[in-house]
């Protein structure tokens, strides 16, 4: 059975919202649903419809992501969702073959997207392109290492985080650009950040940030909340969620952590989504306290290999004939020389014999500097034809800091 796809337009939303409802088992508040329209690029939505009725959906978010040594234009692939009745009747391959197309057609080269289960997206060609630790910290076991930086100039301030918006956003773009996998937040993204409402509260209080600063501005700043308790003893035992935790320096970061550590009544610090290199790691005394625990993050899909990998920087000199395999876009489908070095790159089509053979997710996964090809050929999963291929390019793509989004779209 074919089901054909066309992009909704504004009046087909509530159809379009029903399909993720059912497919998630989840019901936005009102308000919630209101910024999830209005961010909502309609001419990048995509319905499988049997009938008049809409089966299966996703969309796409303009995204500008920083990529190793710049930014670039990303489709971000969301609201992905086939009914529970239509579902593994190839629903979501049609939906997926069609959107790679638009994406090519719109001129970005690589799209991205967060995986609500880990087997759904190499088949399309996306890799695991970036990782998150979870943080599970008690408070009395978070001494620092003895040369932890202090800066006397800095100061904290506590404000209600609506207040401090501004602050918020200037301090974000600066960072934003340090490190693959984050991209900019425009403003629908933000009213989702410090959306406040009871629903989003999740019995644990208002949002609360506190920010880093000097005479010069705002350094750094927190964005969490506060579970209150007391054990059966009258025993301080609340709980701080934290969201977000962004600093200009790693003066003004150690110092906000510090903050968050020692907060009076709090025994316990759950930070539930941090990069895989965060600087934390190096500040605690003893890294065992952090209980962390390791997911993938942000997948990545090279939808036009050769501009992809000309938009990136390189660590070092590389100069290899991949034979990209790719079903999903078969126009990656051939041997691509890549010669690049730290000041440039350029990936050009040829017939020569290639060094190696690979899938293009793992391309993907490799393409944010996670350096996970090498884990690829470890697990038997590319083909070297020339002995240290895989190891020239991978040391080529790695990079540092690593990927991280850190904000689900
Ligand atoms: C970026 C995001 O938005 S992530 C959100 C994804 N959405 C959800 O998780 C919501 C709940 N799930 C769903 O709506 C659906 O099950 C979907 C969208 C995951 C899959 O849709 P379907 O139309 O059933 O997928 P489709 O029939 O095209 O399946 C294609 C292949 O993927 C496989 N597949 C699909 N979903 C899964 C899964 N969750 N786990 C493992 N394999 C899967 C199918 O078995 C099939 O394999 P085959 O080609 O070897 O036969």
């Amino acid at each position: 059975m074919t089901y054909p796809i066309r992009p909704i337009d504004e009046s087909e939303w509530p159809a379009f919202l029903r399909v993720l409802e059912e497919g998630f088992g989840w019901t936005p508040h009102p308000q919630q649903g209101a910024r999830f329209k209005a961010e909502t690029e309609f001419d990048r939505t995509l319905a499988a419809f049997d009938g008049d009725d809409i089966a299966g959906v996703t969309a796409v978010l303009s995204l500008t992501m920083t990529v190793p040594g710049g930014q670039l234009p990303v489709g971000g692939v969301t609201s992905v969702s086939v009914l529970p009745s239509h579902r593994r009747r190839g629903v979501l391959s049609a939906l997926m073959r069609r959107q790679l197309a638009d994406i090519r057609e719109r001129g970005e080269s690589v799209a991205a997207l967060y995986a609500s289960e880990a087997p759904i997206y190499s088949r399309y060609g996306y890799g695991r392109a970036a990782h998150e630790l979870s943080f599970r910290i008690n408070k009395h076991a978070s001494a620092f290492v003895a040369n932890a930086p202090q800066d006397p100039s800095l100061r904290l301030r506590v404000a209600k985080p609506a207040d401090v918006r501004a602050d918020l956003e200037k301090l974000f773009a600066t960072v934003v650009t340090r490190r693959p996998g984050r991209y900019e937040r425009k403003p629908h993204a933000w009213d989702g950040v410090l959306a406040d409402e009871e629903a989003d509260q999740r019995g644990a209080g208002p949002l609360r940030s506190v920010l880093a600063e000097d005479g010069a501005g705002v350094r750094g700043y927190a964005l969490f909340r506060i579970k209150s308790s007391w054990d059966g003893n009258g025993v301080p035992d609340g709980e701080l969620k934290l969201y977000e935790l962004e600093a200009a320096d790693p003066a003004a970061y150690a110092l906000l952590w510090r903050s968050l550590l020692d907060r009076d009544l709090v025994s316990k610090i759950d930070a539930g989504t941090r990069p895989v290199d965060d600087p934390l790691i190096a500040l605690l005394a003893d890294q065992r306290q952090l209980r962390a625990s390791w997911s993938d993050e942000l997948w990545v899909r090279l939808v036009e290999v050769d501009r992809a990998l000309t938009s990136r920087a390189y660590s070092a000199a590389v100069d290899v004939v991949i034979e990209v395999e790719d079903d999903v876009c078969p126009w990656n489908a051939r041997r691509w020389r890549l010669t690049a070095d730290p000041t440039g790159a350029e990936c050009k089509p040829v017939e020569d014999q290639p060094d190696l053979t690979v899938p293009v997710n793992a391309l993907g996964s490799a393409y944010l500097g996670d350096g996970l090809l090498l884990e690829s050929l470890a697990a038997g999963l590319l083909r070297e034809h020339s002995p240290g291929a895989v190891r020239s390019l991978a040391t080529a793509l790695s990079w540092s800091p690593k990927p991280w989004a850190g904000l689900t779209f």
